[in-house]
């Protein structure tokens, strides 16, 4: 029930006619968030006799805004759900906003649906305080606090039959991303709608914020409370620190060490408390800001991958100047650089932003989409990944966009849904995007702009809702100036552009070297990479990247012995040891027929540069044989074993070099 008596109702009413005819407001008439925000929208034009003008957004521009909103209309669905039940006999629905105050979500007691779809709360109704003057969601977003307001502290004449009370929800960046409001008839009682309210939006801030630290590559959780008895309860602070700096927090923590929302991403752990971050995982430290005494509880996220940071032998870490900030996850190697693209391609696959990958062959883009969808809101949805230029061009428009029972000759029965269809509620990755056809990416861009798809012999299209994530190891930029991709589509994709670099480019790459050779398991089995074959490694210019370095590795340690060593005898014959050799030569062994060649063949090798003349084969292997000999002073075994090859094979050689 309104909380005003009948007495306080008359007294509002003429406090009303005296703001509304002379623009006067006595001192203590109406609380003061009410009294500031009713002068706001009298600045702004806004009578308050004016019919409340809704224009509800149409389904498809709604479901753009819930899917923009994705991450907060899912978290949000517990606490509208409670807030919903606990309404159920007092009239009254449940509201979840965006940050402008548009309605994604609406919920609650049924008698009072049809009234409340009347009074536009209702999705895709704006109830911002520009459109609807006071009211608990407007000014609730106008104030940046929790407010409540009764029957006529509304604005709008129209709505002085309302009580509602919301509250803004922020996210783990102390950013407003919504509203959670419950809002009913203001004949009715509604009791302990403040707590309620507030209750709600602490949990799930609570829960956005343990998601956030798990997901965004944060390395350290604390939780804190002044008083120990709340920790580990919705009403504790949480913090999340990446490399030492704040990365995320609930609004409780911001609120018990006196921070504002700046500090997240700037502050450093020295900044907010008086004691070291290590130490043990309970601990009682100093706030900085007004010396308050702390509770933390200190660890790592939970359900973030277990971390082992990557150290070199010290062998190797002799060699390396900087340690490089190497982790791995399960088999996969990553550093620094790429786990900041990995945080922010997770955010935007939140924020429903396309993502594009660019970035050569073997570069671990379909590895970077698998841990970024692991990491994201939708894990548990599906990411359907489809290789648009493994499939041949005729099949792949079928394959993408499915078809009805009958559609073509050869059509399954019962139709196909289609890959689109599948990614339904996750994620849609088309990997190698650059080599789709010019009327393939036509039909691509009308399904991204009108979230309905139209399978093959089907008169009526189908929604659908997705992320999309694409892939390409060409030039895109280059592919649209020759006309062979459409710019309206490669902007539509490139939302966030992530370029995975290629190996050759990654430095240190002896540390990555060392990590990937980790991954392989072989340190489980006590073989080890002597330096000379790092070396070679290092000088090879991976061609095939991850990929190429991951499975040589993996390869050299599944044949080699347990306790073994691999050498440069053991690499394959192109990244073998390098000889100073003058001139600089090609790699002969890229002569010598194939069947010649052992596996593990050490033989010369010098890249082949730029300026090398364009010998013939022959005559680079005739030169790799020469100098062989040369330099083992005629001795044929000595010259093989150099060279990598058998003797007979060498002597072989020289005999047809005769003819
Ligand atoms: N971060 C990583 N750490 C270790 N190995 C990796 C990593 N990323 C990729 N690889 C290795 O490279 C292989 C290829 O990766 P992926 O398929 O993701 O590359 P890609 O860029 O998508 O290649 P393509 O463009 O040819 O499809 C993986 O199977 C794995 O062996």
């Amino acid at each position: 029930m309104s909380q005003h008596s009948g007495r306080q109702i008359r007294v509002l009413d003429g406090v009303r006619g005296q703001f509304r005819d002379a623009g006067n407001l006595p001192d203590n008439a109406v609380p003061e968030v009410i009294g500031r925000s009713w002068q706001r929208c009298a600045s702004a034009g806004l009578a308050m006799n004016r019919p409340a003008r809704q224009d509800p957004l149409a389904a498809p521009a709604l479901r753009r805004q819930r899917d923009r909103n994705h991450t907060l209309l899912h978290l949000a669905t517990p606490e509208l759900d409670l807030l919903a039940r606990a309404m159920a006999d007092a009239d009254g629905v449940a509201i979840l906003t965006d940050a402008r105050g548009l309605i994604l979500d609406a919920r609650g007691d049924d008698g009072f649906a049809g009234r409340a779809r009347r009074m536009f709360l209702q999705p895709g109704a704006c109830w911002s305080e520009a459109q609807e003057g006071t009211n608990a969601v407007g000014t609730a977003l106008a104030e940046g606090g929790l407010v409540e307001v009764d029957g006529a502290e509304h604005y709008l004449d129209e709505n002085r039959v309302l009580i509602c009370t919301a509250m803004p929800v922020r996210d783990p960046t102390g950013r407003i991303a919504g509203v959670l409001d419950l809002s009913g008839d203001a004949r009715r009682p509604q009791t302990h709608a403040r707590a309620l309210v507030r209750l709600a939006v602490a949990n799930l801030e609570h829960r956005w914020t343990m998601q956030a630290a798990e997901t965004d590559g944060s390395d350290l959780l604390v939780r804190l409370h002044s008083h120990p008895s709340w920790l580990g309860t919705p009403h504790e602070g949480l913090l999340a620190f990446r490399d030492g700096r704040l990365s995320a927090a609930n609004r409780i923590a911001l609120g018990l060490l006196g921070l504002d929302a700046g500090a997240i991403g700037a502050a450093g752990w020295d900044a907010l408390f008086d004691g070291g971050m290590m130490g043990s995982d309970a601990r009682l430290l100093t706030s900085r800001a007004g010396g308050v005494p702390m509770h933390l509880r200190i660890s790592r996220p939970a359900g973030r991958p277990v971390l082992h940071p990557v150290t070199a032998p010290s062998r190797l870490r002799a060699a390396t100047t900087t340690p490089p900030a190497l982790t791995l996850r399960g088999a996969m190697v990553w550093d620094a650089a790429s786990d900041a693209m990995l945080a922010r391609a997770i955010r935007a696959i939140d924020a429903d932003i396309p993502v594009l990958l660019q970035g050569e062959t073997g570069t671990g883009k379909e590895v970077f989409v698998r841990a970024a969808h692991q990491a994201s809101t939708l894990r548990s949805a599906p990411l359907v990944a489809v290789n648009c230029a493994a499939i041949p061009e005729g099949l792949l428009e079928s394959e993408l966009f499915g078809y009805e029972d009958g559609a073509f000759t050869g059509a399954r029965r019962r139709g196909s849904p289609g890959r689109i269809r599948q990614a339904e509620g996750g994620i849609l990755f088309l990997d190698e995007i650059g080599d789709m056809a010019l009327g393939l990416q036509a039909r691509l861009l009308r399904v991204l702009q009108d979230g309905e798809v139209l399978p093959l012999g089907a008169g009526r299209p189908v929604t659908v809702r997705f992320r999309l994530v694409a892939a390409t190891h060409q030039d895109l930029k280059a592919a649209v100036a020759d006309g062979r991709f459409r710019s309206d589509l490669y902007y539509r994709l490139n939302h966030l552009s992530v370029t995975l670099r290629p190996l050759r480019d990654r430095q240190p790459l002896d540390a990555i070297i060392n990590a990937v050779f980790q991954a392989t398991g072989a340190p489980a089995r006590d073989i080890t990479l002597d330096s000379a074959a790092r070396q070679c490694l290092a000088g090879h210019d991976w061609p095939g990247n991850l990929r190429e370095l991951a499975n040589l590795l993996r390869t050299l340690v599944a044949l080699a012995d347990d306790g073994s060593t691999i050498t440069p005898a053991d690499l394959p014959g192109e990244i073998g040891p390098a000889r100073p050799l003058d001139p600089p030569m090609p790699p002969p062994q890229a002569c010598l027929p194939q069947a010649d060649l052992p596996h593990t063949a050490p033989v010369f090798s010098a890249p082949m540069s730029d300026a090398a003349p364009m010998a013939s084969l022959r005559s680079m292997t005739d030169d790799a044989l020469t100098r062989a000999l040369a330099a083992h002073d005629g001795n044929i075994s000595a010259a093989a074993r150099a060279l990598g090859i058998h003797r007979a094979t060498l002597h072989r050689r020289l005999k047809s070099r005769q003819h």
